[in-house]
């Protein structure tokens, strides 16, 4: 991969996830499992009771809930979605309430339908519940074989999700195996569900080293980029053959861009389609969108190191377009006295970059630096600064509203609010950043640059959830 990191498709990222592995420090390099913990008290996870002792963001997230215009709407709970009563306390034990409309419409469908699925619901609604309860119910605990993949774009969301499917099926006999690149798996895989990167995962089903002979679901979470990579197609028409009849296959993202409508044709057939979004619903409300305009590129680095003295209050993704940028702003940072993660694609070992996105998951950092590589579905809720330091662009250099909506939404997760903040510095950035907000029909406010001490307030009231924005 270059030196720029824009995750384009064409750049292989899949290479670059997989094949930076040949120096192999990684200590912890078993295969990573979870026992099932059945034996926890009952009553420990009992439903979330309603209205009780709701702090202020669970009374607005109640009031969303309940609002049929909102994504996370539903009218039915969770009990009436045709879960099984250990995954429904699994449920529980997330402390999720009601699901989301996605939840409520992929479920049944995942479940009693032999249809294949398309599912589309803006960034931080839930998809991740949607597939990986569906996985975890389409399982037979009994069998200890594959059952059910999930391919996701990067190792950290790998990671992730293998997380979500942990807890959630914490109360099933199920066994799911993170399988990448750098974490030795076993010959003979036993557990039912698998979460991995395409390149590991494609090319040992192709191998023969990973059995689909029981196989019932295939999920692509972020499906959109996933077809778009380089060899993916290809891969899963190869395994097309190999896999029985009747497996399910299951596509999820915020985003589906008429370009791949031909590609994911090929891959899923008569699909039903559960939610589609218009471009005008692709953003998440609750993100309130600024620009600033920095006068030159040299003052961006300036300006960032302003934002940073000012603002007092939680964590922030700064996203730039080349590992160089990254390394150059993480060198400032660290030598003002911020505490700052850096996690970028290529040369970094698995064990570094987990390490990095583990740092700051935990509050270790309250800065984390990045490329396009952790633009899509990473999931801390503890965010509430996006920084677009770089306009984002697609690996033309035209300017990418799919990047811009995955990586703002990294704020905005589940009803919260958040701030997303693009930086320009010239005519030409700044038509860029314009022609992404004209096609996604969302008006971005100006931050004047004598205006940057305001940002901490406006964070501060996001924070608080009580303060009132004027956009
Ligand atoms: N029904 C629910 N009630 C409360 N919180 C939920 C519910 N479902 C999911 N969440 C939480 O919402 C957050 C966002 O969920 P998730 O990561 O699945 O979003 P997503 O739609 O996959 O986002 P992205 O498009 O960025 O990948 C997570 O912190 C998750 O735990």
């Amino acid at each position: 991969m270059s030196e720029k990191e824009t995750t384009s498709t064409n750049t292989e990222p899949n290479k670059e996830e997989e094949n930076n592995n040949n120096n192999n420090n990684n200590k912890n390099n078993n295969a990573t499992t979870t026992e099932s913990t059945n034996n926890a008290v009952d009553e420990e996870y009992e439903k979330p009771g309603k209205s009780e002792g709701l702090d202020e963001f669970g009374i607005q997230l109640e009031i969303q809930q309940s609002d049929p215009n909102s994504p996370l709407y539903s009218v039915k709970n969770f009990e009436e979605l045709g879960l099984r009563p250990e995954l429904l306390k699994g449920v529980y034990a997330m402390g999720y309430n009601k699901p989301s409309k996605i939840q409520e419409a992929a479920l049944p469908i995942i479940i009693q339908s032999p249809n294949n699925l398309i599912a589309q619901s803006q960034s931080g609604t839930g998809k991740t519940a949607a597939f990986t309860l569906g996985m975890l119910n389409c399982v037979d605990p009994s069998i200890n074989a594959p059952q059910a993949i999930c391919i996701s774009p990067t190792k950290e969301l790998a990671l992730q999700t293998f997380e979500v499917i942990s807890k959630i099926g914490q109360f099933s006999n199920i066994k799911p195996l993170l399988y990448i690149s750098e974490i030795e798996v076993p010959k003979n895989v036993t557990n039912q569900v698998i979460i991995g990167t395409p390149g590991k995962i494609l090319e040992n089903v192709i191998k023969k080293q990973l059995s689909v002979k029981f196989l019932k679901m295939v999920v692509l979470d972020e499906a959109d980029f996933i077809v778009r990579m380089k060899n993916v197609p290809n891969q899963i028409a190869m395994i097309n053959r190999l896999l029985p009849h009747n497996v399910k296959v299951c596509l999820f993202s915020a985003t589906f861009s008429m370009g791949v409508e031909e590609l994911i044709k090929k891959i899923v057939q008569d699909p039903h389609t559960s939610i589609r979004l218009k471009r005008q619903e692709l953003s998440v409300e609750k993100i309130h969108q600024y620009f600033i305009d920095c006068g030159s590129e040299d003052n961006k680095a300036l300006i960032l190191s302003d934002i940073y003295g000012f603002i007092s209050v939680g964590q922030s993704i700064v996203f730039v377009h080349t590992i160089a940028t990254a390394k150059s702003l993480h060198q400032k940072m660290v030598s003002e006295g911020h505490s700052v993660s850096l996690l970028y694609g290529k040369d970094l070992t698995t064990e570094e970059r987990f390490k990095q996105i583990k740092d700051f998951k935990d509050g270790k950092s309250k800065v984390l630096i990045t490329t396009n590589v952790l633009a899509r579905g990473i999931d801390i809720p503890q965010v509430s600064l996006v920084i677009n330091y770089d306009v984002p662009l697609d690996e033309t250099g035209k300017p990418d509203p799919v990047h811009y909506l995955h990586r703002i939404g990294r704020v905005g997760r589940f009803g919260r609010s958040g701030v997303a903040l693009s930086f320009v510095h010239d005519q030409q950035s700044t038509n860029k950043l314009m022609n992404i907000s004209t096609h996604l029909g969302v008006p971005l406010k100006e931050l004047k640059a004598s205006e940057i001490e305001s940002l901490d307030g406006i964070l501060k009231g996001i924070r608080n959830q009580l303060t009132p924005l004027n956009n």
